[in-house]
């Protein structure tokens, strides 16, 4: 059994990213890009087991795509997310990987498991051939190094150099902080980083997106209560009674986060906002679709369109189609003409046919955001 981990860090936020999905959810043909290199990685070599440190918001989604890893929480910084994925560590060697290197080639990790003697940590680096100014000074190019990952540690040394406050921006910086010792290997061009959006041109081993698309249904129904404001798609109908919930009840918004949540296969609108929990007590569900559909973007979706069928004896939901279409477009991101919306009573059958309540059925369609190299 191999004494060597792989922690693969997939829990940014791709800011410097700047597309609607972040790096580590682009699709190469139907695989998040983070699957792909768990996978690529894992066929180079036989890790004793591998630990994904993943975004709080998408822990509990990367664990529907295999059951081959450890996921663990990342934590606000790139250290913090590695220093919990340590704490599942049990071999005497570590291998620390960026999700944003996603096309290493075997060489590199085989150099790099062939030097695991040589120092606390093995480290690939690239030489510089251009000419560097520092400030305003030209420096010996000579001297400048640029680090890349994965990098592999003895795993207690690692454990222990990350042990302060001191953020550092990788494992051989810390390790090199508490008198460590460091190896460098030739790293690779192919290793580059995905930081920006232009450094798509670069990753080359990955394939553009299935063209697939992605259905989903929801369903909700809540019974009246008196006294309360109503609100459907999140606009305020004008009537002297609402609706029973732990949130504002708005039930076409819940519907449809179902639905949405079905496309991408992301389970149902309480694994996201659990109605045992106070923080989301007469929450605005306006709010909870927008928390929605950030994440249907992050984790590399785009919305097609989304049908519903509102089912009410009362009260009469023709006067206010074209507002909750319009207000449903604009909380999903869509062209007005892709949301459609359908009303019909129940023809004073069962307890909607009885006004005590109302019933919302929707299908959504999805599809995987389109990146292109130029
Ligand atoms: N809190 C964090 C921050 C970063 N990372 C990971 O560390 C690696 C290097 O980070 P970077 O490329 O900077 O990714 P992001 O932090 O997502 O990018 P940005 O700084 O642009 O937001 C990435 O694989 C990223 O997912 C992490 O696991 N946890
Ligand atoms: C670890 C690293 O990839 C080595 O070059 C780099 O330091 C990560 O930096 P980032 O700012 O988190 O992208």
């Amino acid at each position: 059994m191999s004494d060597i981990t792989l922690i693969l860090l997939c829990a940014g936020n791709s800011s410097r990213f700047e597309l609607s999905s972040k790096k580590q959810w682009l699709r190469t043909e139907n695989s998040p890009l983070w699957l792909f290199v768990t996978k690529r990685l894992s066929s180079f070599y036989s890790f004793n087991k591998i630990i994904i440190a993943s975004h709080k918001d998408e822990l509990n989604y990367m664990k529907n795509f295999t059951d081959d890893v450890t996921f663990v929480e990342g934590g606000e910084t790139r250290q913090s997310s590695m220093k919990n994925a340590l704490k599942e560590v049990t071999t005497d060697y570590v291998m620390v990987s960026d999700v944003a290197r996603a096309c290493i080639p075997k060489e590199v990790i085989t150099n790099l498991i062939d030097a695991k003697n040589n120092a606390d940590c093995i480290v690939p680096i690239l030489n510089v051939s251009d000419t560097v100014v520092f400030k305003n000074d030209t420096i010996n190019r000579d001297e400048v190094k640029l680090i890349q990952t994965p990098q592999l540690s003895r795993t207690e040394i690692l454990i222990n150099a990350l042990n302060t406050d001191e953020e550092f921006t990788d494992d051989s910086s810390a390790i090199k902080n508490i008198g460590g010792t460091i190896e460098y290997i030739k790293g690779s061009l192919n290793s580059k980083k995905l930081t920006f959006e232009e450094d798509i041109q670069a990753i080359e081993c990955i394939k553009a997106p299935s063209k697939n698309f992605f259905t989903g249904t929801g369903f909700d129904i809540h019974p009246f209560e008196d006294n309360k404001k109503m609100f459907l798609g999140g606009v305020n109908i004008d009537v002297d009674y609402g609706f029973k919930a732990h949130s504002d009840g708005d039930v076409l918004i819940h519907s449809v986060i179902d639905a949405l949540l079905g496309a991408c296969g992301a389970g149902d609108i309480g694994e996201f906002f659990p109605d045992t929990d106070e923080r989301y007590k007469g929450a605005d569900s306006k709010e909870l679709l927008k928390h929605i559909v950030k994440f249907i973007y992050n984790v590399g979706y785009e919305i097609v369109n989304i049908d519903l069928t509102i089912i009410a004896q009362k009260p009469k939901i023709n006067p206010y189609k074209n507002e909750i279409k319009s207000t449903m477009a604009q909380l999903l991101n869509l062209e007005k003409q892709f949301v459609n919306i359908k009303a019909t009573t129940a023809e004073k059958l069962g307890f909607i046919g009885r006004s005590e309540g109302v019933a919302v059925q929707s299908i959504a369609t999805l599809k995987y955001y389109e990146w292109e190299r130029k």
